[in-house]
């Protein structure tokens, strides 16, 4: 793990939204189509405001969350929301979104067709993940209840997720397809997400899934 960091919100946003263009624009001048995999949650937000707007061939790439909450699109906690409002605007509306929700009642209803959609578009080559306080990433919670499944080397590329305290289930990519990304990213914000991570290193990754995938990634920190 490699950490930057930055002076402020605004400095990481800047610099890291520029990161992961430059990572993408580098994939496009060997491939037909790059895949991009972002966070959600409240922290991108100000990084996707200046991603996009960064000039690379968005009709080129794919987006995809690293995890979704089963709640439809134009609901307050979808991430897929935070995606249409913040990243698929101005240049970056020309990219591709590839979903991981479909209306259903739950996400075993539809998981298999989702999981076709991100398959074919693997590896991933631009990775950017999040972290709560809690030391999850993506939707890989300590005590969820597919999480032995979701860490292992053969899981499925997706896993739905429960978790005591959230409020709806989640569908998440799974460790080894993260880990398997060109380029890794995690952004992260404040001390107390700084302590967290500190702590996660010396934790296994059931206890705090995060530390599954440290090896070969850029930490993006600012207070
Ligand atoms: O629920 C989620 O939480 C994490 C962290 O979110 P934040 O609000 O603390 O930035 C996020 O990375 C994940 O994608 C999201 O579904």
């Amino acid at each position: 793990m490699n950490f930057n960091e930055y002076l402020d919100e605004d400095m990481l946003s800047i610099q890291l939204a520029h990161r992961l263009a430059g990572a993408l624009n580098t994939a496009l001048e060997t491939q037909d189509r790059a895949f991009l995999v972002v966070p959600g949650g409240t922290t991108p937000g100000p990084v996707f405001d200046i991603l996009c707007a960064t000039r690379l061939d968005w009709s080129r790439v794919d987006v995809a969350l690293s995890d979704e909450r089963w709640r439809p699109e134009e609901h307050i906690r979808s991430n897929t929301k935070l995606l249409r409002e913040r990243l698929f605007v101005e240049r970056a509306a020309k990219a591709t979104h590839v979903p991981l929700y479909r209306r259903a009642e739950t996400p075993e209803e539809v998981i298999d067709d989702l999981a076709a959609g991100i398959e074919a578009r693997l590896p991933i080559d631009v990775l950017l993940l999040g972290m709560g306080t809690d030391m999850h990433t993506a939707s890989l919670f300590p005590g969820g209840d597919r999480i032995e499944e979701a860490l292992s080397r053969d899981a499925p590329v997706l896993v739905p997720m429960r978790a005591e305290g959230e409020p709806e289930p989640r569908v998440t990519m799974s460790a080894r397809v993260l880990n398997d990304a060109m380029s890794k990213h995690l952004v992260i914000m404040g001390d107390a997400k700084r302590g967290a991570l500190d702590r996660a290193r010396s934790m296994t990754p059931l206890q705090a899934p995060v530390a599954a995938v440290l090896d070969d990634i850029e930490v993006h920190w600012a207070p």
